[in-house]
């Protein structure tokens, strides 16, 4: 069996476009990968065409370590959430191609399954800067859902140090879900990496209090120690890693930065094999994973068979169902979690298709790109 031909897909969605590819082989059987990366879509995607033509076209699918290796080591300068998203395409499509060609779900490809279900936790169930009330009611219904968990970012866009007011309304906000959802809700607060320490342990402290589950990128992914500075009061977890793009920086992550709960991409970091290298590096430091997945269904899909076959994880982020309505018509059998869990399709490969006539219906459109780093305590949203 041999790799034969690329095709990409840019679907446009509000908040970013998403980069499905599709690989086919000589034989007729066919694999699907996404690289979706916000806001440089059309980039990868002409990355992934020139991987393909670099290393993969004429290969065996079933090469996957030696494909990757190839199209990481050779391109010299090594990495970068750019190329790792295009090689990252191509390796779930790969995976999906050999497991098809064995007639099993990937997850009995990746070591077997070692869950029943996945539990999923929610993310995008939330209008940035609502009010605490629109912010509870939302909350309750995430709860009746059956969710493991709740996650938002009630300080969205402040700056670094924001100003007094941005802070209460924040914290207002995470205490009026606190009430709607009772004491056992997990709830998560993502800071974006926008904060200072000193306002990074402010916020923790806080958080403690009102019995919050984990702090995400508190402070900038760049420098871990800093991360390392951040108060851990009462059990608040801190959580990281979605911008850690190489394994090889994984350990100095845990090292220094000393998170509770691990997020590596599965995109960024350059596919599911390296997903899997990364768990078992947090495995052995006591450390769950939660596999970051702001993206489609595709690589939903692919987390979720990850998920399957990985010993340590918490709970998938979920925007599933708080995403746009078509989302479930891109793909057949697209991943949706039922009382707050998904259950994995044991159909071969990924279990999902690619839609055509639907994904026409949503071409590429030009990003707007958010303002992740304003300084001014503003809570507007968007910017372009
Ligand atoms: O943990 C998450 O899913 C978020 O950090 C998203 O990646 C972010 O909101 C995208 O702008
Ligand atoms: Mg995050």
């Amino acid at each position: 069996m041999k790799l034969a031909r690329l095709e990409t897909f840019l679907i446009g969605r509000p908040w970013n476009n998403l980069l499905f590819v599709r690989l086919e082989t000589d034989t007729g059987i066919t694999g699907v990968g996404e690289g979706t990366m916000q806001w440089q879509a059309q980039t990868v995607a002409a990355v992934t065409e020139l991987m393909f033509k670099r290393y993969v076209v004429g290969a065996s699918p079933f090469d996957i370590e030696r494909l990757v290796q190839a199209m990481y080591r050779n391109e010299y300068a090594r990495g970068g959430p750019v190329l790792n998203s295009a090689i990252a395409a191509i390796e779930m499509a790969l995976w999906d191609i050999c497991a098809k060609h064995v007639g099993q779900p990937l997850y009995n490809l990746l070591g077997g399954r070692v869950h029943d279900t996945i539990p999923a936790y929610a993310n995008g169930w939330y209008e940035n800067g609502c009010t605490p009330e629109v912010a509870a009611a939302a909350a309750r219904k995430v709860v009746a859902e059956g969710y493991s968990g709740m996650k938002f970012d009630p300080f969205w866009l402040a700056g670094a140090d924001p100003q007094p007011e941005v802070l209460r309304l924040g914290f207002d906000t995470i205490a009026a879900v606190r009430d709607a959802v009772g004491p056992d809700a997990r709830i998560m607060i993502d800071g974006h990496g926008r904060f200072s320490v000193g306002t990074a342990n402010q916020i923790a402290h806080v958080l403690g209090e009102l019995g919050v589950y984990w702090f995400e990128e508190p402070v900038a992914p760049e420098n871990f120690a800093m991360l390392g500075e951040v108060d851990r009061p009462k059990g608040l977890r801190i959580a990281a890693g979605e911008r850690c793009w190489s394994r090889h920086q994984v350990p100095q992550l845990i090292a220094q930065g000393r998170p509770h709960v691990l997020q590596p991409d599965i995109i960024q970091v350059g596919g599911i094999l390296e997903a899997k290298k990364i768990a078992a590096i947090a495995d052995a430091h006591g450390i769950p994973v939660s596999f970051h997945c702001p993206f489609g269904p595709v690589a939903t899909a692919a987390a979720l068979h990850l998920d399957m076959a990985t010993t340590n994880i918490v709970s998938q982020e979920s925007f599933s169902a708080f995403d746009v309505p078509w989302r479930s018509d891109l793909v057949t059998n697209c991943p949706m979690p039922r009382q707050g869990a998904y259950r994995v399709s044991d159909a071969p490969g990924l279990g999902i298709e690619l839609n055509e006539d639907a994904i026409r219906e949503h071409p590429f459109r030009e990003e707007a790109v958010q303002d992740m780093w304003a300084d001014n305590g503003s809570m507007s949203a968007w910017r372009g």
